[in-house]
């Protein structure tokens, strides 16, 4: 199965959840609850991701993987930055350590 429209879907989802019904909506719940709780969020979900890291347990370290991006996306919607601007920084440190390779190969 090809995932590759599963981020772009999610932010999509997410960003229509936000100002949704938190009765039916665990967006919507974090939103309620406010900035400061979504990044509290992202802390809890990224030490879970080191601990099953850590402990050698891989399916955990997927479960917590994607608990971390899910909430990593619910904290970006929250900021208004979209994940493209992610994507853009990273294409753009791609380019950056292509020219470091480089340079280190001609000196
Ligand atoms: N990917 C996820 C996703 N991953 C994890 N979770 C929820 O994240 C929560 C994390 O559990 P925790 O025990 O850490 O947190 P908690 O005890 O519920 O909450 P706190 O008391 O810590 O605030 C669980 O309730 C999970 O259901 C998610 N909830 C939603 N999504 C996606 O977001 C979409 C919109 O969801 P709703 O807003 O619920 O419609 C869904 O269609 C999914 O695609």
């Amino acid at each position: 199965m090809d995932h590759a429209d599963l981020l772009s879907r999610l932010e999509t989802v997410i960003a229509g959840r936000l100002g949704g019904d938190p009765d039916s909506s665990y967006v919507a719940r974090l939103h309620a609850k406010g900035l400061g709780k979504i990044a509290q969020k992202v802390g809890e979900e990224a030490t879970e991701v080191v601990i099953a890291a850590l402990t050698g347990d891989d399916a955990a370290l997927t479960g917590e993987a994607a608990d971390l991006v899910f909430h990593l996306f619910v904290l970006l919607a929250e900021r208004g930055v979209a994940f493209d601007t992610v994507l853009a920084e990273l294409a753009r440190r791609e380019g950056t350590s292509g020219i470091v390779e480089k340079a280190s190969r001609s000196s």
